[in-house]
């Protein structure tokens, strides 16, 4: 297959701002050579032009093209529920979340959720994604589908849930046991979907289901594991009641066997000293989700002490909680938060970029995406904003690339992405 080079001026982080200097690399007039749906070359453009005169040219000039986001944190059954403002966790999993996700037990409704969730997030320009399935095996059948489709890179499963929440969506260890197997077999390294167990939080699981879980994960390597910890003071307390043993929220998945390297736990908004050492030890990641830390008023991400304790952390959107799917938004409204929290880390437009691509695939452990390295997949986004817009005329004007960059977290939208490419292939065009 002829190869393409892509003309744009674009940025990436492959490496980590917060422990590399200098970590944005950007190129005014770059190129890309990607053949196979792999970057082969990077550079300026005319050198790449000179040394591969046969590639085709795609020219991106006028935007920025940046690695596809990569979403550590979003929940499948939510996205039509995106707007329950102002209530606190266990009040908005009552009165909004639930209801819409017991309506996932019919299938043909669950495809058409599938449908707009997967076509939400790849439109907002995110192209791998940590995903809270759904209680019903079969939704998640349909999510993946849905997901092979559109070329998503998934990464997803059956969320299980033994108490608490209504009948309706509630399993037993042995259930929860058979069907993730059964999924795991089906679904995990498969195209490019990848298996997640998944307890929805220690709130609705019992010691036995997550030793269901942790079996799930002892018995098939390579599946990752996530959860919700530490989101809510209310949901904390509860935790604490139901697990008297436990040492903290933490150690009712540690004591399982569920925290390791492979392990991506949603919010941590309030951690324990003890919490954050373990976390870093077993290189188990945070996803920041700060736009449902607001809409909740879950509270602020301590990031200053997830950064001294050594713990990895990378963005989610957590939608339905959170507002939506962009993680431009969802970069700017961490800027905001640690702007003021007291002990707050200010963060560049670096540190921005790289939380929404490059330390997604960390927490997920996939080396292949989120930069533009030689070998790694052509998963990338074109923000390229209507004429006449304000992010047009930022654009235009713009001095650098890195200012360029800090006004599309501050303004962009779903609505400046032009075009997403995933594995070398176009899964979204603006119309
Ligand atoms: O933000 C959240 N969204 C959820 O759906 C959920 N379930 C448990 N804990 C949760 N937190
Ligand atoms: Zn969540």
């Amino acid at each position: 297959m002829t190869a393409t080079l892509y003309r744009a001026t674009f940025l990436h982080t492959p490496e980590s701002p917060f422990t590399h200097a200098d970590a944005l690399r950007a190129e005014t007039d770059g190129g890309l050579l990607v053949q196979d749906g792999v970057i082969r070359a990077r550079g300026a453009f005319a050198d790449l032009r000179a040394a591969h005169p046969d590639a085709t040219v795609t020219d991106l000039r006028g935007g920025l093209l940046l690695p596809g986001f990569i979403d550590t944190h979003v929940h499948l059954p939510q996205v039509r529920v995106i707007g329950g403002l102002g209530l606190p966790l266990l009040d908005w999993l009552d009165q909004c979340a639930l209801p819409e996700e017991a309506r996932m037990a019919d299938v043909a409704y669950a495809r058409g959720v599938a449908r707009d969730f997967t076509r939400g997030l790849v439109g907002a320009g995110t192209t791998t994604a940590l995903v809270f399935g759904s209680h019903f095996a079969r939704a998640v059948d349909a999510f993946f589908e849905e997901a092979a489709q559109t070329g998503l890179r998934a990464v997803a499963g059956l969320v299980v849930s033994d108490r608490l929440l209504r009948d309706e969506l509630h399993t037993t260890p042995e259930r929860a046991y058979a069907e993730g197997k059964a999924l795991i077999e089906r679904w995990h390294g498969v195209g490019r979907a990848l298996y997640a167990v998944t307890p929805r939080f220690s709130l609705s699981a019992s010691e036995g289901i997550l030793d269901a879980c942790a079996a799930l994960m002892r018995e098939h390597p390579g599946v990752r594991f996530t959860s919700h910890i530490n989101e809510n003071t209310r949901e904390i307390e509860v935790v604490r009641e139901l697990f008297p043993g436990a040492r903290d929220y933490l150690d009712t998945y540690e004591r399982a066997g569920l925290i390791g390297r492979h392990s991506v736990l949603a919010h941590n908004v309030h951690p324990s000293d003890r919490e954050l050492g373990v976390m870093a030890a077993a290189r188990c990641a945070a996803a920041h989700c700060p736009c449902s830390n607001s809409a909740l008023g879950s509270g602020f991400f301590p990031l200053r002490r997830h950064l001294d304790a050594g713990v990895h952390v990378a963005l989610g959107s957590d939608v339905g909680g959170g507002t939506g799917f962009s993680l431009l938004k969802e970069g700017l409204q961490a800027h905001f938060m640690q702007n003021l929290m007291p002990g707050g880390v200010p963060l560049s437009p670096a540190h921005l970029l790289y939380l929404a691509t490059r330390a997604g695939a960390e927490a997920l452990d996939l080396p292949d995406v989120g930069a533009f390295e030689p070998g790694q997949q052509f998963d990338a986004v074109h923000l390229a904003p209507a004429p006449g817009t304000p992010l047009d005329a930022v654009f235009r004007h713009a001095p650098s690339p890195e200012r360029a960059l800090a006004a599309a977290f501050a303004t962009g939208t779903p609505g400046d992405v032009a075009q997403v490419w995933i594995g070398g292939q176009t899964a979204f065009t603006r119309a």
